[in-house]
């Protein structure tokens, strides 16, 4: 349901204490209601705060100031994806893919069904038993992907998963993921430098200005879906890139 509330934070500040320097305050009072199911993205100025806010979103780094509630409860499950793929090099794709499911000791085969079914999503199928080092780097972040989803965790947290894969990929992988999200219906929350990336995947794109981090706009993306290459070529598609180019100056 696409207005049932995942979280929401109020009033969310971070300020990083420094030994020789002065403070840094990185995030401003952020006020934001996420709704279940929705595709958002962060974008902004370099050092603006986006990976604070997602890594305070994700429990990996303590709000300053402010709360944060989870519809799932205090200690919500979240799936994470990084620019680095952080794969075990002797392990295979499955056994990596998997790996959240032997940690969290719910190797079931239900599990592991659902593991093959989001593997051959990712068109990973036929590379169940390469090693990360056969694999090219957008293959190696399908990896990712396919192991922040096999515990089902109703979030997804991807802190700009396709930064270093050169345009092709990037543009191939954004259509990838689109069809992962419509297909497993979570929640996501993206952290991009490109505008571009944002417009295309999200629902709504949350445009951060500059240190201290502050949400300046929040931009509904009203472009239909599926969205394919034909959205790239159009012109709504064109307009909401130059808008937020505009805005970010
Ligand atoms: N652990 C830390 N200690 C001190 N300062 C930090 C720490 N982490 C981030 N900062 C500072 O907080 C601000 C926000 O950083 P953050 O990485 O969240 O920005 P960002 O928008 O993700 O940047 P970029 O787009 O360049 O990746 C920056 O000024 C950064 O120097």
């Amino acid at each position: 349901m696409i207005n049932e509330i995942s979280f929401s934070a109020k009033n969310i500040g971070k300020t990083y204490h420094n030994l020789l320097k002065d403070d840094t305050v990185a995030l401003s009072d952020i006020n934001l209601d996420i709704y279940k199911g929705e595709f958002i993205s962060i974008i902004g100025p370099s050092g603006c705060g986006k990976s604070t806010l997602l890594r305070i979103i994700g429990g990996l780094d303590k709000p300053t100031t402010g709360t944060l509630t989870y519809s799932g409860g205090e200690n919500p499950e979240l799936g994470f994806v990084f620019q680095d793929s952080v794969l075990l090099p002797w392990k295979n794709v499955r056994e990596n893919a998997g790996f959240p499911l032997k940690i969290k000791k719910i190797e079931t085969e239900d599990n592991y069904k659902k593991l093959d079914e989001l593997l051959e999503l990712a068109g990973l199928e036929d590379f169940k038993d390469s090693l990360p080092r056969e694999l090219s780097g957008g293959m190696k972040q399908r990896v990712s992907i396919v192991r922040a989803l096999s515990y089902d965790a109703p979030m997804l947290l991807m802190d700009e998963p396709f930064g270093a894969l050169d345009a092709i990929t990037r543009d191939h992988l954004n259509i990838e993921l689109l069809k992962i999200w419509d297909k497993t219906k979570k929640t996501v929350l993206f952290v991009t430098h490109s505008i571009e990336e944002a417009v295309f995947l999200s629902d709504k794109v949350i445009v951060m200005s500059p240190r201290p981090g502050r949400i300046k706009e929040i931009v509904n993306i009203d472009l239909p879906r599926p969205r394919d290459e034909n959205t790239r070529n159009s012109e709504q598609f064109s307009k909401y890139n130059q808008y937020l180019r505009e805005m970010i100056g």
